[in-house]
């Protein structure tokens, strides 16, 4: 398997649902299973936070989500946890700038897919430079699914990013809905990232659906 190309991580990128038990009211793989029925195109399994599993319990529930992914052709990407993804083969992994260096993941992962977020355009040329596939940019508006994220700053890097001529896909992330979203895309990103939107929806589908349509500019 070779390193996914840059057209491919574009298309996967366009609506990017990440998810653990902690972000969901209703039964996790049922939500899940709404999201990709509604036309998600990528999943990242985040487990983390107060009473989030761990251990055994976490390899499980994550073993759960990735066969629904797999069933329905969607790449499944773990946040954080390095030898979880290489335990599952799942097909990637994203972290950020408080975890492992991007550099030593590349490493171990070999060709799957490696996000890394950024807040600056040194971060980007870093992140690139140490073999990332995608970047996120955010919070791109405000959000409290996050505990430690930073304020809010807009759209001002992304298209500073694409400014420069620098090609990496780009996904903005931190509380998108798909009244807010077309201007992200607008800026140069090549999709969104989204948690509650999606996660505790009264019908995740229809949210699904909906971020769908409001990147199709
Ligand atoms: C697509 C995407 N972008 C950004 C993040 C945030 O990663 P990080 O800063 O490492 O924070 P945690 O998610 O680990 O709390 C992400 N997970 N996904
Ligand atoms: C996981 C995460 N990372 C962020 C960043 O800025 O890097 S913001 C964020 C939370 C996104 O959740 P919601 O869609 O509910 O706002
Ligand atoms: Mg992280």
């Amino acid at each position: 398997m070779s390193r996914i190309s840059i057209e491919q991580m574009r298309n996967l990128l366009k609506v990017y649902f990440i998810m653990g038990s902690n972000n969901c009211q209703q039964e996790p793989t049922h939500v899940l299973e709404l999201a990709l029925k509604g036309g998600i195109t990528l999943f990242q399994f985040r487990e983390k936070g107060t009473s989030a599993y761990t251990g055994d319990e976490k390899y499980q529930f994550a073993k759960k989500l990735q066969t629904i992914c797999k069933e329905n052709n969607v790449p499944f990407i773990v946040n954080d946890d390095v030898e979880l993804a290489l335990l599952l083969d799942a097909d990637g992994v994203h972290i950020g700038q408080d975890d492992e260096s991007a550099e030593m993941v590349r490493r171990k992962i070999g060709n799957k897919i490696l996000g890394v977020s950024t807040h600056n355009l040194e971060e980007v040329e870093k992140a690139i430079a140490e073999g990332a596939d995608y970047v996120g940019i955010g919070p791109i508006y405000s959000t409290t699914t996050k505990e430690d994220a930073k304020s809010a700053q807009g759209t001002t890097l992304i298209a500073e990013v694409r400014s420069k001529g620098i090609e990496i896909p780009i996904v903005g992330i931190g509380g998108i809905t798909s009244e807010n979203a077309s201007p992200i895309i607008k800026s140069g990103a090549d999709g969104i990232a989204v948690i509650t939107d999606i996660s505790l929806a009264n019908d995740p589908r229809e949210n699904a659906s909906k971020l769908i349509n409001s990147i199709s500019i």
